[in-house]
C-alpha cells in the first residue's frame, strides 16, 4: 500500500542569481545594499500555482522511513535569504544581559553564553506513538503506525543575525478578521526589534490595502507609542479582508525600503505572506517575511493553538451562561448560542465544555439531521421531557448543507454563510408548536462579542511569545516562516506547511468524544 507524502512548496521556490547582501556595507545606503532584480508581471493570488512533488512511499521497501523523513526535513526546512542572494552574518545585538554578549577577537560570541537557539535544535512535531489507525485521534504514516521522528526547527534568538539592526526598517500589518492579542504581538514586535537596536518600524494600516491606498500613511511605532495599546482589543492598525496584489505590494516593500515584514492574520493572510516571500525571492530582495497566525477559530494546522482562541472560548461563556439561565428561569425554555466558527469547530466545541451546561454541541465538521428519530429536534423534546429546558450550541459554519446557499464571498474570497443560528430557532419553534408542546426559545448571537475583546493573561503570554519569536526569526534570516506552539514548545515553520488545509476538529480525537460525553447528546444520523 502506498501512502502520499504531502505537497512540496519549498522545492517549488526557484534558486536565482545570487545577490548582494546589506549586511557588511558601512552605511545604510540601499542603493549600495540591494540590487533589485526584474518585475514580474502581475499576478492574481488567486490563480497562482504551486508546483506539487508527491513522492509515492512504498512500505515495503525497507528504506521507507529514510525517504520520509528526508522528504519531511525538505518540506520543513526553513527557507534562508541566503538561499538565493549573498548575506552575511555578523554576531547578534541581543541581549538579555544589560551589556552586549561578550565577543572573541574573531567577532564570534564566547560559548558561555548560553541564551541563543541553535539552528540545529529541533522540537518534535507528534508525540504519541499510535498503536493502530484505529487509536483515538491516530495519525499514522503506514498500516502498522510505526514511529517515525518528524523534527521541526525551534525558534528563538540565534547567535549569529543576517540584518545590521540600524539600517533595518521593519514593517508590521494586521490582515483579516480581528482577533484578541493583536495588539500584544504589535507591541512585543516593536519591543524586540527595538532591543536589536532597530529605529525604524513602521505600522502598515488596514491589511494588505495599506500597502496600495494613498490615503492609508505608515504609521512609526516605538515603544512610547505602543507601550499601553495591549490594554484594548482590536488592532491599533486596523484590519482588512481582500485588496491583496502580491506584484503590487512587493513594489510598495521596495518603494518604502522595508527590510523586514511582519504578517499577522489567518490561513489567507498566511497564504498572501508566502506570495509575497515568493516575489520578494524572484526579485532577489534582501526582505524577511515572517507571519504570526492570528484567528480565533483555531484553524492552522500544526499549532497547539492560534493566539486569541482561548480568550474567545472565555468571551463566549458569558453568552453561554446568559443562554442557560434564561433556558433555565423560563418554562420549556430552550438556549440556543450561536458560535464563530466558520469552517472549524474548536471555539464551539471548546465553549461547550468549558461551560459544561451545554446540551447539544454542532460544529461543521459533524453533520446532522434535525427532523426524524435520530434528529436535534427528537433529541430536545427528550431534554424538555426529563430536564424541562435544553441548551444548543452551534457554530456558524455547522449545518450549512441544511440551508439554502448564496455562493457569496466576503472580500477576500471566502464563502458568506446563511444563518444557522437563525434557521435553528425557526425550526425549534415550528417544530414544538406541530407537536402541541410549548417552548420558549431564547436565541444569543454573540459573534463580534467573542473577538472585539482584549487578550486574556494566557493568550497575553502566548502573544508575547509569539511576537518575540517572530522578530528572532526575521534576523535569523529566515523568511517565508511562520511562529506556532507545537507540543508546548516553540517552532518555527515554512509557511506552506501551515496552509495546506485548514485545521478541522478531528470526530475521532479524544476531546470530540470528551465533548459528547460532557454533553450527553446522541448521534443527530
Ligand atoms: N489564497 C490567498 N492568497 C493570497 N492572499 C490571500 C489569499 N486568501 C486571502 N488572502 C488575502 O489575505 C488577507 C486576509 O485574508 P482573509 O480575509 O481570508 O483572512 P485570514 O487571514 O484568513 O484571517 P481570518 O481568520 O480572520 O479569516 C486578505 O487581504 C486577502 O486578500
Ligand atoms: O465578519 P468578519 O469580519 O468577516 O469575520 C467573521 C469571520 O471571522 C472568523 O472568526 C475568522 O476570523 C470566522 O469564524 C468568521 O466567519
Ligand atoms: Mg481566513
Amino acid at each position: 500500500m502506498a501512502l502520499k507524502s504531502p505537497v512540496d512548496f519549498a522545492g517549488s521556490i526557484t534558486s536565482g542569481q545570487k545577490h548582494l547582501g546589506c549586511f557588511g556595507t558601512p552605511s545604510c545606503n540601499r542603493s549600495r545594499c540591494v540590487r533589485y532584480g526584474k518585475k514580474s508581471r502581475k499576478h492574481q493570488l488567486a490563480t497562482r500555482a504551486i508546483s506539487v512533488d508527491r513522492p509515492q512511499l512504498d512500505f515495503s521497501n525497507p528504506d521507507w522511513k529514510k525517504q520520509f523523513q528526508e522528504d519531511f526535513n525538505r518540506r520543513f526546512s526553513l527557507p534562508h535569504l541566503k538561499d538565493v542572494i549573498d548575506v552575511e552574518p555578523r554576531p547578534t545585538t541581543f541581549s538579555l544581559k544589560s551589556r552586549a554578549p561578550l565577543e572573541n577577537v574573531n567577532g564570534s560570541i564566547q560559548e558561555s553564553w548560553n541564551g541563543y537557539v541553535n539552528d540545529d535544535d529541533r522540537a518534535l512535531l507528534k508525540v504519541i506513538k499510535f498503536a493502530s489507525p484505529t487509536s483515538a485521534g491516530a495519525d499514522c504514516i503506514d498500516p502498522d503506525c510505526s514511529w517515525v521522528e518528524q523534527w521541526v526547527h525551534r525558534a528563538g534568538p540565534r547567535k549569529q543575525i543576517y540584518f545590521e539592526p540600524q539600517c533595518v526598517k521593519a514593517g508590521i500589518v494586521t490582515c483579516g478578521g480581528l482577533c484578541p492579542g493583536l495588539n500584544d504581538v504589535i507591541r512585543q514586535i516593536v519591543l524586540t526589534l527595538e532591543k536589536y537596536g532597530v529605529k525604524n518600524i513602521v505600522g502598515i494600516q488596514h491589511g494588505f490595502r495599506g500597502f496600495f491606498e494613498d490615503h492609508l500613511a505608515e504609521v512609526p511605532l516605538n515603544r512610547h507609542v505602543v507601550q499601553n495599546i495591549n490594554l484594548a482589543g482590536g488592532s491599533f492598525l486596523g484590519v482588512s479582508r481582500g485588496g491583496a496584489n502580491i506584484s503590487d505590494i512587493v513594489d510598495s516593500i521596495q518603494a518604502r525600503r522595508l527590510d523586514m515584514l511582519f504578517v499577522l492574520g489567518g490561513n489567507g493572510t498566511h497564504a498572501g505572506a508566502n506570495l509575497i516571500h515568493e516575489e520578494c525571492r524572484k526579485r532577489k530582495l534582501k526582505v524577511s517575511i515572517v507571519g504570526v497566525p492570528k484567528t480565533i477559530d483555531n484553524d492552522i494546522l500544526l499549532m497547539d493553538k492560534t493566539f486569541g482562541f482561548d480568550t474567545a472560548v472565555e468571551a463566549a461563556q458569558r453568552a453561554i451562561n446568559s443562554a442557560y439561565i434564561e433556558a433555565h428561569s423560563a418554562f420549556h425554555g430552550i438556549g440556543l448560542v450561536k458560535l464563530m466558527g466558520r469552517s472549524s469547530g474548536f471555539i464551539t466545541m471548546h465553549a461547550s465544555l468549558s461551560s459544561g451546561q451545554v446540551d447539544i454541541c454542532l460544529i461543521p465538521e459533524v453533520p446532522f439531521t434535525l427532523d426524524g428519530p435520530n434528529g436535534v429536534l427528537r433529541h430536545l423534546e427528550h431534554l424538555i421531557e426529563t430536564k424541562g429546558f435544553a441548551l444548543i450550541c452551534v457554530a456558524e459554519g455547522a449545518g450549512q448543507e441544511l440551508l439554502q446557499q448564496s455562493n457569496a464571498t466576503d472580500a477576500s474570497g471566502n464563502m458568506i454563510l446563511s444563518d444557522i443560528g437563525v434557521h435553528l430557532q425557526q425550526k425549534i419553534k415550528s417544530h414544538f408548536k406541530e407537536i402541541g408542546i410549548h417552548s420558549d426559545v431564547k436565541y444569543i448571537d454573540p459573534t463580534y462579542m467573542v473577538r472585539a475583546v482584549r487578550a486574556n493573561a494566557s493568550d497575553a503570554i502566548l502573544c508575547t511569545v509569539l511576537g518575540q519569536n517572530a522578530v528572532h526569526g526575521a534576523f535569523a534570516g529566515f523568511s517565508g516562516i511562520t511562529t506556532g506552539v507545537c507540543n508546548t514548545h516553540n517552532v518555527y515553520l515554512p509557511i506552506p506547511e501551515v496552509i495546506k488545509s485548514t485545521r478541522f476538529v478531528d470526530p475521532n480525537s479524544r476531546m470530540w468524544h470528551r465533548c459528547l460525553t460532557s454533553t450527553g447528546q446522541p448521534d443527530f444520523h
